[in-house]
C-alpha cells in the first residue's frame, strides 16, 4: 500500500470514530497501523489475546485491546513520511512551576525520612493547538525520532494519544525475554565525553536491580550489558539491557505484574511509591507510564537447518511475540488542547527545581511537533 492510500485509510478511520492504533517500533522503518472493524471497547485481563495493546498506569484499571481478529492490518514502508513541518514555541507558567517544586520537595521529603528509595514524580502541561490534526503530528514525530516507538492510538470510548517513547518495558520472542533498564536524564548538547553524576547512576542502579530481582523467578541465566548513553531526542538517558530465557510455565501476565511498573516510572519499593504517587501527584496519569504494544502475534522465522543443501532444508519456526513500550514522550489530544505528561526520577540527592527543568526539557520532546 502507498504512503497516500496508507493515510487516507486512517483518516476515514478516524473520521468515522472507529479505533486504530499506527505505529512504528524503533527497529525498522515499517508504519503498520491495526483499524477496528467497529466500536467495541474490549479489554485484557488475562494477556492472552492476540492484539494490540493500551494498558494503563494504574493496571487495577482496564487494559485496552484491539483484537487481532476484529482489526485490519496495513503496513507501509518509508524513510519519512511527508507533512508540513509548522511548529511552534510554549512557555510553562509559574503556578506550574511552583506546585511541581512544592511536590518533588515532598518527594525529597519522604526519601530522606526513609519511607522510599525512589519515586518518580510527573505534571501535565497543557498546550492550546492551532492544528490538531493528529495523524500530522504522527508524522512529524515518525520524521523526528528514529529511535523511538512512535505512536498515534484513538479509541472513541477512551481518547487519542500520541507518543514517542524511548522505553522498551519488556519483549518476549518465543522463550528469549529482552527488557532495559532506562534512567538518568540530561540535555543532549552534542560534546562527545558526557559525564553523569552519583545522583543519576544510582537512580539507574536501582532500576537495573529491581528489573534482574523481579524477573529471576521467570528467567535463568539472567544477562545485564554494560550501562551505555543513548539519546532519546535531545535528551540523553543511561541504558543496561537485561536478557534471559524465560522458563515453560511463566505466563505473560506474570511478568508483566513482575515489571510494570519499573521504578523508572513509579520508584522503590514499588507499592510505597505508587502509594505516595496516587495520594500527592493531584491528577490522574491514565495511561501516561502505562505500556502499550504488540501482544501475543504469531512471528514466523525460516531457517535453514544444513547450509549445503539450502533448498531441502529450509523449516519455519513460528513464535509468539510481544513487544510493549512503557508510555512516555506523550500526549493526550482533547479539544483542542494538547495534554503533555512529563515526569522524572527523585532520589534523595535530587534538587527541586532541577526536576523542574527536567520536565521542561521532556516536553519537548513531543511539544516540538506541534503547531
Ligand atoms: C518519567 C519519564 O521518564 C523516565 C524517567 C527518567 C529519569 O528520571 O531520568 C528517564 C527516563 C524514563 O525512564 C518521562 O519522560 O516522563
Amino acid at each position: 500500500m502507498d504512503e497516500v492510500s496508507f493515510f487516507s485509510v486512517l483518516e476515514k478511520q478516524y473520521n468515522s470514530q472507529l479505533p486504530f492504533v499506527v505505529y512504528s517500533r524503533p527497529i525498522n522503518n515499517l508504519v503498520k497501523c491495526w483499524l477496528q472493524k467497529d466500536d467495541t471497547l474490549h479489554t485484557t485481563e488475562t494477556y492472552t489475546e492476540s492484539g494490540f495493546v493500551f494498558a494503563p498506569f494504574d493496571i487495577r484499571n482496564e487494559s485496552v485491546l484491539l483484537p487481532e481478529n476484529d482489526c485490519e492490518l496495513y503496513t507501509l514502508e518509508a524513510n519519512t513520511l511527508k507533512v508540513e513541518e509548522k511548529i511552534s514555541d510554549f512557555e510553562a507558567t509559574e503556578t506550574q512551576k511552583n506546585a511541581h517544586i512544592d511536590l518533588v520537595s515532598k518527594g525529597i521529603a519522604a526519601i530522606k525520612k526513609g519511607e522510599l528509595k525512589k519515586v518518580v514524580l510527573s505534571r501535565i502541561e497543557t498546550k492550546d493547538l492551532r492544528s490538531a490534526d493528529p495523524l500530522s503530528i504522527f508524522k512529524k514525530l515518525y520524521n523526528k525520532y528514529k529511535n523511538a516507538m512512535v505512536y498515534c492510538w484513538y479509541h472513541p470510548k477512551v481518547g487519542l494519544w500520541l507518543g514517542a517513547t524511548p522505553e522498551l518495558l519488556f519483549q518476549v520472542e518465543g522463550k528469549q525475554l529482552t527488557t532495559i533498564s532506562l534512567a538518568g536524564t540530561q540535555p543532549y548538547k552534542r560534546v562527545s565525553k558526557v559525564t553523569w553524576t552519583n545522583k543519576e547512576i544510582e537512580e539507574q542502579q536501582i532500576v537495573t536491580d529491581y528489573i534482574a530481582h523481579q524477573i529471576e523467578p521467570f528467567s535463568k541465566p539472567i544477562n545485564i550489558s554494560d550501562v551505555e548513553t543513548i539519546r532519546a531526542g535531545s535528551l540523553l538517558h543511561l541504558k543496561s539491557r537485561i536478557t534471559g530465557l524465560i522458563n515453560d510455565t511463566a505466563e505473560l501476565k506474570s511478568i508483566i505484574q513482575a515489571l510494570h511498573p519499573t521504578p523508572a516510572v513509579c520508584g522503590f519499593p514499588k507499592q510505597d511509591a505508587k502509594d505516595f504517587i496516587l495520594k500527592n501527584e493531584n491528577y490522574n496519569r491514565e495511561f501516561y507510564t502505562g505500556f502499550l504494544g504488540e501482544i501475543n502475534l504469531k512471528h514466523a522465522k525460516t531457517r535453514n537447518k544444513n547450509r549445503r543443501n539450502i533448498e531441502n532444508n529450509a523449516y519455519t519456526v513460528v513464535k509468539k511475540q510481544s513487544n510493549f513500550y512503557v508510555n512516555l514522550r506523550c500526549l493526550q489530544l482533547k479539544d483542542h488542547k494538547a495534554l503533555i505528561y512529563v515526569g522524572g526520577g527523585i532520589t534523595k540527592d535530587s534538587v527541586a527545581k532541577k526536576e523542574w527543568e527536567e520536565t521542561i526539557n521532556k516536553t519537548k520532546t513531543i511539544g516540538n511537533v506541534l503547531e
